[in-house]
Formats: C-alpha cells, structure tokens, sequence
C-alpha cells in the first residue's frame, strides 16, 4: 500500500456490464503514470472508476488512507482528486478567465500561475470557450482542473486530435506540472508519447493490467511493446526522467 491511491482487486463496469477485472494498483505521491492499452481495453473505464462515475461490483478504492469506493464524484474532488475528462467539457459562453475561476479552489494554482503555463490562454482569456481552437481547449479544461488546485490530476487522452505542434506544447506543459508537485495519470494512445512524460506505465488488457513497470524501460523495450500494444519500438525517453523541460518557466 502506498497510501496515496490505492486501488483493490476492485471490479468494476457500467450498468451490469464487467470492464475492469479485480484490477489492483498503488500510485505513488509525485509518480506519474501512463495508463496504457488497445482499444476498449479499460483505460477511460479505470479513471472513471476513481472519480466514481461507474458502477463497483467488487474491491475497493483509497485515497490517501481512506475508503472512498462509495463516494459520490463531487467528494472526491474536493478531496482532491482532478479529472480531465475526454469531451473536455468546456463551456461556449463563459470566457477563458471564467473558467479558470468557476471551480478554483485555493493553492499554488492561481488563473496567474495556469496563463503561466499555458501562454495561449492568458491571449485569448476574454474569449467565450466556443471561440476556442481544440488545442486551446484541451488547455483549457487542463488550466480549469490545475485551478481546483488537485493532488492528483487524471488525464484523458489529452491530445487527442491536436496538431503535432500543440501535442508537443502540452506535453512539455503535463512534464512541467510534475515537476510542480501534482501526480499526474495520463491515459494515452500514443505510447512513445505518454512514456516519455511519465515515471511509471501500466499496460491494459480486458480490464486487467498486463504489465506494470518505469516508463523509460518500457519505451527501451520494443519487442515488449510490441507484444503488449502492437506498436514498433518507439523513440526512448529522456533518461534522466520525465520530459526535460524549459528552465526559464517556473510552476507554482
Ligand atoms: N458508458 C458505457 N456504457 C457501457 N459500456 C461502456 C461505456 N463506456 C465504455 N464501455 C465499454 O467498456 C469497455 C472499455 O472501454 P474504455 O473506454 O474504458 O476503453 P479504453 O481502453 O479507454 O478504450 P479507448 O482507447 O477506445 O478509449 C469497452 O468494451 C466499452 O465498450
């Protein structure tokens, strides 16, 4: 047990349907995670699960020490638990800066310290959300979750459907908050993408994991890869641990 998040043989679905299988895993404070695997194989489903929007047949879920498998989703949050969902979830007639103080709880992660990390936003912070470009979006509905000031963020296939130039830019940016103290989990597709921003992997199979190990010895391991995501090898991450990062931007 880590007693950060720990997560119990738990069973878990939507409606009577069974998705995740007796699926065990404890995150570490400040490690972040890359949740992998093919398609339908659990990923959205597992978070989902911690923030309680499925159904629990089996098992159990903590939060740094205590039971919250029967919590409703609006408790978790406020005990820190941030989600990003896939849909994003913007809203077309509040502007950039509205958003970023709808939810905003005190902490580090100030409307200030969110333009900080996202420049493009603190540009476009009078513009409503429906005047906003997908990637600016994304950042966003990342900016408005740093803002509940989280202990740990879950991600939803962040870069979903963004250009290659914004991809990069959130990447760095996801790198940034890291090292920023939050833990991240980052639940991705691409995974040259998600092993090189995160500490830790686990691979996803049929809603059970099938690997679990650091993300730099899996990114080294092309046939394993292969074998577990039907990828080819993919670039090697930065050895020195999750994405280098630009010195000159500080995070709260
Ligand atoms: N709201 C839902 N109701 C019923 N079944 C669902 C629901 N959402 C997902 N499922 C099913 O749960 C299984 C796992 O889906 P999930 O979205 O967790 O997979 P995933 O690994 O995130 O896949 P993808 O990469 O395609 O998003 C799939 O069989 C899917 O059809």
């Amino acid at each position: 047990m880590a007693d950060f998040l720990d997560i119990e043989a738990l069973t878990a679905g939507y409606g009577d349907a069974v998705v995740l299988n007796g699926l065990s895993l404890s995150l570490r404070r400040g490690r972040s995670l890359a949740v992998l695997g093919r398609n339908g194989a659990g990923k959205t489903t597992l978070i989902e699960t911690v923030m309680g929007h499925t159904t629990v047949f089996q098992g159990a879920i903590r939060w740094q020490g205590a039971d919250i498998t029967r919590l409703p989703p609006a408790e978790r949050a406020r005990r820190g638990i941030g989600w990003v969902p896939q849909q994003r979830e913007v809203f077309p007639s509040l502007t950039v800066h509205e958003h970023l103080r709808v939810a905003a709880r005190p902490g580090p992660w100030t409307a200030d310290a969110v333009y900080e990390l996202f420049p493009r936003l603190r540009a476009r912070r009078r513009n409503h959300g429906g005047q906003l470009s997908g990637g600016e979006q994304q950042m966003l509905a990342i900016g408005r979750a740093l803002t509940t000031n989280p202990t740990l963020l879950l991600l939803d296939e962040p870069m979903e459907g963004l250009a290659p130039i914004l991809v990069a830019e959130l990447a760095a940016a996801i790198g940034r908050m890291g090292q920023g103290g939050l833990t991240t989990v980052v639940v991705e597709q691409h995974p040259a993408l998600a092993l090189a921003m995160t500490h830790d992997a686990i691979v996803l199979e049929r809603g059970a994991i099938v690997h679990a190990g650091e993300s730099a010895a899996l990114a080294a391991d092309g046939p394993l890869l292969e074998r577990l995501l039907g990828v080819p090898a993919v670039t090697a991450p930065n050895r020195d641990g999750p994405p280098s990062t630009p010195r000159r931007i500080s995070v709260p």
